[in-house]
């Protein structure tokens, strides 16, 4: 999909990852995005663990009867900020959908356990 395609998109991830990617050559003074780039990897790092931090939280109080607002609103932040992490390296969402997709009807319980073996088999050759 080009980049003009994804602005367009239906699909908000697509579009949004689009429209981040643009964020990369403008000003920072009107743009939040467009100040973390130019705050570079170790900035936008950061905020990435503020945010799950946030989740975990919010997921706590989840638990104790909080509205789901709050949670919601903090996964989205989440994965806002792992949209504009991808494009700081240069990487979609289509990538990570496409390696969810990939995983699909792979129990997670088998992967950990051919993981397992073929560690053991490398620790043993
Ligand atoms: N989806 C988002 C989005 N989600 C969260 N955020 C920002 O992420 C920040 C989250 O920070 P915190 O919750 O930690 O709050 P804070 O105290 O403001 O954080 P600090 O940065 O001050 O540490 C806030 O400034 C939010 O506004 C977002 N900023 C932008 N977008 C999208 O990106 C588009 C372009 O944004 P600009 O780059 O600002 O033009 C917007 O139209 C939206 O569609």
């Amino acid at each position: 999909m080009s980049e003009n395609d994804a602005i367009k998109s239906n699909d908000v991830l697509p579009r949004l990852a689009a429209l981040i990617n643009t964020r990369k050559t403008s000003s920072a003074e009107h743009s939040y995005i467009a100040r973390l780039f130019q705050q570079g990897d170790d900035a936008i790092l950061k905020k990435i663990g503020e945010e799950a931090t946030e989740v975990v939280m919010a997921a706590k109080d989840q638990r104790h009867g909080a509205a789901p607002a709050k949670l919601i609103g903090e996964v989205a932040d989440l994965w806002f900020h792992c949209l504009v992490m991808l494009a700081h390296f240069g990487l979609s969402p289509a990538a990570v959908l496409a390696e969810l997709e990939r995983r699909e009807g792979i129990s997670g319980l088998d992967e950990k356990a051919l993981r397992k073996a073929l560690a053991r088999a490398s620790d043993n050759a």
